[in-house]
């Protein structure tokens, strides 16, 4: 049964943020000295709707594809390498896995377009399509193949959840995605290109200018509608894109919270933004990629990222690389010690005036 015409996801629970906000105050530290760790242990409560809100384990879900602008030579890589590197993934030998295994993360890794047949151990084949078409030249996709992409992201994230992951972590690989995820940000934000371009996987400056003028032409002659975001994601791609934004509303009708990773992942995000507006209350952004237009992406998508560490690999592994925060968010407020418990004093000193 389709997820996206009956989907409804819960309001935050204010209430039970109320009583993680009244309790971080008794815990054995001056008031507001965790900072930002505070306001997201309230955050995750309200998702939650638990005041001692649980994180782990994470779960870690990269989809895969390919984008048929890649032969417009818009990436430093050949398409061959997003199916190289899903053997990677499966062999264990890639950033996410060994981040993965570092935060106790489970890990799946699903074809939802490679270009080319791949196969392995673990890996989840829901190849709607062999990469998407070249959209200079013709729509990425059809419209119903861009919902199917969303749905399958959506049930892939809810088995998942249903496994027992308590946050999702979102990641993706594709050649060319980046060109993707600029033309999408363009083709909803109304900004400036420029400023939602970059150098994605290792481009140089004068590549970096033939790759705005492959999007300009782009959104000329796809002229997708800003209001409808699968219109957007058929005309311009990509299937992971879809994928992860169907994941990310997977995990919001089920109260996880997302660990939201760099540029092609903000972008999935504004799309789940765009189909609904309450998405974003279960988001966190894990860091600020090194991407040009991921500093604007986060803006529209009106979060503060965690870390700022100058990755620029996708995957989720900037997210990862950010889950301890939010595991000692939680644990601040399930093992701390209040004063009372601990018997220490909690009265603010005060400087009595002199004389
Ligand atoms: O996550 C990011 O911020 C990010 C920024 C630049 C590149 N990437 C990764 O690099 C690939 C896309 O780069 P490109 O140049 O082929 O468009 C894709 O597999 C992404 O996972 C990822
Ligand atoms: C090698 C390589 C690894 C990646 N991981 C995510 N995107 C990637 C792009 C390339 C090129």
């Amino acid at each position: 049964m389709p997820v996206l015409p009956t989907l409804s996801i819960p309001a935050l629970d204010l209430e039970t943020g109320c009583t993680t906000r009244d309790y971080i105050e008794t815990l054995t530290k001056p008031s507001g000295s965790l900072g930002r760790l505070e306001a997201l242990a309230v955050q995750l409560a309200e998702i939650t709707a638990d005041p001692f809100p649980v994180v782990t384990p994470p779960g870690v879900l990269v989809f895969a594809a390919d984008h048929g602008v890649a032969v417009e030579g818009v990436s430093a890589f050949p398409q061959e390498v997003t199916a190289q590197m899903v053997q990677n993934f499966l062999n264990g030998g890639a950033a996410i896995n060994v981040f993965s295994n570092r935060i106790g993360a489970r890990l799946h890794i699903v074809d939802i377009g490679v270009a080319s047949d791949v196969d392995g151990e673990g890996l989840i084949r829901k190849k709607i399509r062999y990469g998407t078409a070249n959209f200079i030249q013709e729509d990425a996709m059809t419209h119903h193949e861009a919902l199917q992409a969303v749905e399958t992201g959506y049930k892939q994230a809810e088995e998942f959840i249903h496994q027992g992951i308590k946050t999702l972590i979102p990641g993706e690989m594709g050649i060319g995605n980046t060109t993707a995820s600029s033309a999408i940000l363009a083709a909803i934000s109304g900004k400036d290109i420029s400023t939602l371009i970059g150098q994605g996987s290792g481009i140089s400056r004068e590549k970096v200018l033939y790759k705005r003028q492959v999007i300009e032409k782009a959104l000329s002659e796809r002229n997708p509608d800003r209001s409808d975001p699968i219109d957007v994601l058929a005309k311009l791609g990509g299937l992971e894109i879809a994928g992860m934004a169907g994941a990310m509303l997977a995990a919001t009708t089920n109260r996880i919270p997302i660990l939201i990773d760099g540029f092609i992942c903000t972008t999935a995000a504004l799309i789940a933004k765009k189909i609904s507006d309450r998405a974003t209350d279960y988001m966190m952004v894990g860091h600020r990629s090194a991407e040009t237009g991921h500093g604007t992406a986060i803006q529209l998508l009106e979060k503060k990222p965690l870390l700022d560490l100058g990755l620029r690999l996708g995957e989720g592994s900037g997210a990862a690389v950010a889950f301890p925060i939010l595991e000692s968010a939680s644990l601040m407020v399930s093992e701390m010690a209040t004063f009372a418990s601990a018997g220490v004093s909690n009265q603010e000193k005060r400087n009595e005036p002199e004389g």
